[in-house]
């Protein structure tokens, strides 16, 4: 007994969440190199302004853009952090008194977004290492779509054998797809693996899933029999954008056992064409709404539906920063986004593998990191708008009063009765306030939070739940709790928390990009700017310097499609914007070049990418500035005059299966090995801008090839001409490619009138001039 004593005393005082600083001295000292040689760089400029032409002033708007992202960047990477959290002892602590969370899983279109690949999210939550009472999982269908629910429902029967044997062999991936997948590293359990009981049940599961990709399949493409009457009847007759709620408890965990399945919820929002949606920070609002009225649990845990849980302790590891640290140093625990399907050494340079060690652990010592959108855990208090300092506790109890509620929070009696619940409970949210034992008597109060007329007047949107007003509700969500002064979290444990699709064509990188750039533009000119909020609200100014130098994302495509385009009108028009070669001068331009990209090769190179990642990303870096980053800022201020909205596009997902496809044959096989990774284009304008300045940069080379040397064109020019061609050489490529490899006619032949006319520009300026 007295042993046991001192062993749970011990045990307390062992930590569930350490901070750990990162040492980053070298760090430090480069960069401020780099920032000396820019700024000095800058001053040269400045002092020979009045000698030189248009193109020199140019080049030192540029470069000044350009050193003051630097500097934004520099500030975010200063002071580095790591967490580092410890699940056993959390287990051995705390045990049953774990707190409840709600689990959001969002889709919107069974096309884009295929249902076994929600399905395979699903059951990974369902299998998770947490006592199942406390779980409920909800799924957001967007797209009004009875096949996700028929396939959820199947899924729910799977999910009966799935989860015990992921219990019984200790399962680390329990996304079936991925476990079941050829890959042995992944496929590998902590259990008795090799007893012939293992082997048996192995192959029983594996052929329950097979059986249950194939039910889904076949009811997919119609080749099994599928009708909209019974229990999908409520599907008939309706249109995406023109329905009433559809909700339906899947599967319910009645005795409340420990090792049984979570509850299992679909979920199908009103929606009328009359009435905004929001996209995804609607479709969050909704689940937290229905979720309160059922099981209102103090914490949540959200994911896109390609996201799945790759590691089962991922509510372990969370609720040790929850339970952990300081309420107000945990306002939501973020995990990064990282992607199963990668392609080697990121071609698209979307996979942000660098961005997430560097910026993600940067942010982390100081405000926090970014809300990303999946795989966070929010605490159901901070969402429903509430703080923890004084005025706030003030608020706090002039809300009991039912005429406040009412308004903010909207008409509902039942959903009222949460907020005053997650309103008294303690922070950590230790008294489970689990709402009623049986989860159809809530189904009539969840249909009525449910409703598309359900917000009208009321705070949802703005201080209550997802923030609306931006494509990317999750970066303005995130930066409004850190401007009630919590902090954020960052949880990176190994293996990574959860796995989900990046985009791998042209097409599909470009219109994510572009969404997020209108989305992070949004944000910087509205009222929410995180420039009002160091002044009003409590966003540290660190902080708010690194918002801002997320938010300008898309704004830098200017200073650089500018420096991009220079070269060229240089060797054209026989004009400078570089020192000649035998300036000495020009030391401090090939320094300060040098220096800089070797500094971010180094990062590449501690993150464990390859020489080749970093040039894709330098690369894809230039490019977006050309097309994503370029048609966001334009759709941008075309919806800020009125022109046109802003819609969230959902990214195109691959199929789960189509990495371990079986249809292929081996020719194709073949052909997709070797193109993988490779450029393709479609015939959206996007394609445009990069293809004209692909042709103007060829033009002044060929020219300067044809015509001979010019007198004021020096060395810098003509290697910074063929540093853009090298940039843009996906779309060299994309000139001889075929099929979806080749830039389409229509988009060559418009670029190529651009191009001529700017050629032709060009030229009269230096005839004049
Ligand atoms: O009307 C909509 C549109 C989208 N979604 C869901 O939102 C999620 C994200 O959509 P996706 O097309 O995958 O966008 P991504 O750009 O890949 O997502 C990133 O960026 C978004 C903000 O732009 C965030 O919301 C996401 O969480 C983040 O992963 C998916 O689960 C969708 O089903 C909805 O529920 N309703
Ligand atoms: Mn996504």
């Amino acid at each position: 007994m007295a042993t046991l004593a001192v062993s749970n005393h011990h045990r307390h005082n062992l930590p569930l969440c350490e901070k750990i600083p990162i040492r980053n001295n070298l760090e430090k000292a480069i960069d401020l190199t780099t920032l000396l040689l820019l700024i000095s760089l800058l001053l040269y400029r400045l002092l020979h302004l009045s000698h030189h032409g248009y193109p020199w002033l140019l080049a030192f708007l540029c470069e000044s853009w350009f050193t003051f992202d630097f500097i934004l960047g520099v500030n975010t990477k200063w002071t580095p952090l790591d967490f580092k959290t410890h699940p056993q002892t959390l287990l051995e602590r705390e045990g049953a008194e774990l707190p409840a969370v709600d689990l959001y899983v969002t889709t919107a279109d069974f096309v884009l977004e295929p249902p076994i690949m929600t399905v395979n999210t699903v059951l990974s939550l369902l299998a998770v290492e947490y006592p199942a009472q406390k779980l409920a999982c909800y799924v957001s269908d967007d797209g009004c779509s009875a096949l996700v629910l028929y396939s959820l429902i199947e899924a729910s029967e799977f999910a009966r054998l799935w989860a015990p044997f992921c219990r019984k062999y200790d399962v680390q991936v329990r996304a079936p797809f991925r476990y079941f997948s050829n890959d042995d590293a992944v496929s590998t359990s902590g259990g008795d693996v090799n007893s012939s009981e293992f082997r048996l049940e192995w192959k029983q599961i594996k052929d329950e899933y097979e059986k249950l990709k194939r039910k889904i399949e076949q009811a997919i493409d119609g080749t099994a029999p599928f009708e909209l009457s019974g229990e999908y009847a409520a599907f008939a007759n309706t249109d995406k954008s023109d329905h009433p709620s559809i909700i339906k408890v899947i599967w319910e965990n009645k005795e409340n056992l420990p090792d049984g399945l979570p509850h299992l919820v679909y979920l199908c929002r009103e929606k009328r064409p009359i009435s905004p949606h929001h996209y995804k920070a609607g479709a969050m609002n909704v689940l937290t709404r229905v979720s309160g009225v059922m099981t209102n649990a103090p914490f949540m845990l959200n994911v896109d539906c390609d996201m799945f849980a790759n590691n089962p302790k991922i509510l372990l590891h969370a609720m040790c920063s929850i339970l952990g640290l300081k309420p107000e140093d945990c306002a939501f625990v973020q995990f990064p986004q990282a992607f199963y399907n990668e392609l080697k050494d990121d071609p698209f340079g979307n996979q942000m593998a660098v961005a997430f060690e560097t910026v993600w652990r940067g942010m982390a010592g100081i405000q926090g990191p970014v809300y990303a959108g999946t795989g966070c855990f929010h605490r159901r208090k901070l969402i429903y708008g509430f703080s923890l300092n004084e005025a706030d506790n003030k608020a706090l109890r002039k809300v009991d009063d039912e005429t406040l509620l009412n308004k903010p929070f909207g008409n509902s009696v039942e959903f009222m009765d949460s907020v005053a619940k997650t309103f008294s409970e303690p922070v950590n949210g230790k008294n489970d306030n689990i709402g009623p034992q049986d989860l159809s008597s809530t189904v009539q109060a969840a249909y009525h939070v449910a409703r598309c007329g359900y917000e009208d007047a009321t705070a949802w949107g703005s201080k209550v739940g997802w923030k609306y007003g931006s494509m990317t509700e999750d970066v303005l969500t995130g930066m409004k709790i850190h401007a009630m002064g919590w902090k954020s979290v960052s949880c990176m444990p190994s293996p990574p928390g959860f796995l989900g699709t990046v985009p791998t064509t042209g097409p599909a990188v470009m219109t994510q990009t572009k969404r997020w750039i209108a989305g992070l533009l949004q944000i910087l000119f509205s009222k929410n700017s995180p420039i009002f909020a160091t002044f009003n609200a409590k966003l540290q100014f660190r902080q708010c310097l690194t918002y801002t130098w997320i938010l300008i994302w898309g704004l830098r495509s200017i200073p650089q499609l500018c420096y991009a385009v220079l070269p060229a009108y240089c060797i054209i028009a026989n004009s400078h914007f570089l020192p000649k070669a035998y300036e000495p001068v020009m030391v401090l331009f090939v320094a300060q070049c040098l220096i800089q990209n070797l500094q971010i090769l180094r990062s590449y190179h501690r993150c464990g990418q390859s020489v080749c990642a970093w040039w894709n990303n330098t690369r894809m870096g230039k490019i977006n500035a050309a097309t994503s980053m370029l048609f966001g800022v334009v759709s941008f201020v075309l919806n800020l005059v009125g022109i046109s909205d802003i819609v969230f596009e959902v990214t195109h997902k691959e199929s789960a299966n189509s990495s371990t496809s079986t249809d292929a044959t081996d020719n194709n096989k073949d052909n997709m090995a070797v193109n993988t990774g490779r450029f393709t284009f479609d015939k959206s304008p996007i394609f445009v801008p990069p293809t004209t300045l692909l042709f103007v940069q060829l033009t002044a080379l060929g020219l300067s090839l044809l015509e001979g040397a010019r007198d004021r064109v020096g060395l810098g020019e003509y290697l910074s001409s063929v540093w853009v061609v090298m940039c843009f050489w996906p779309f060299v490529r994309g000139l001889f490619g075929k099929g979806k490899y080749g830039i389409p006619l229509s988009t060559l032949l418009k670029s190529a009138v651009f191009a001529l006319i700017f050629v032709h520009l060009c030229r009269q300026t230096s005839a004049t001039g």
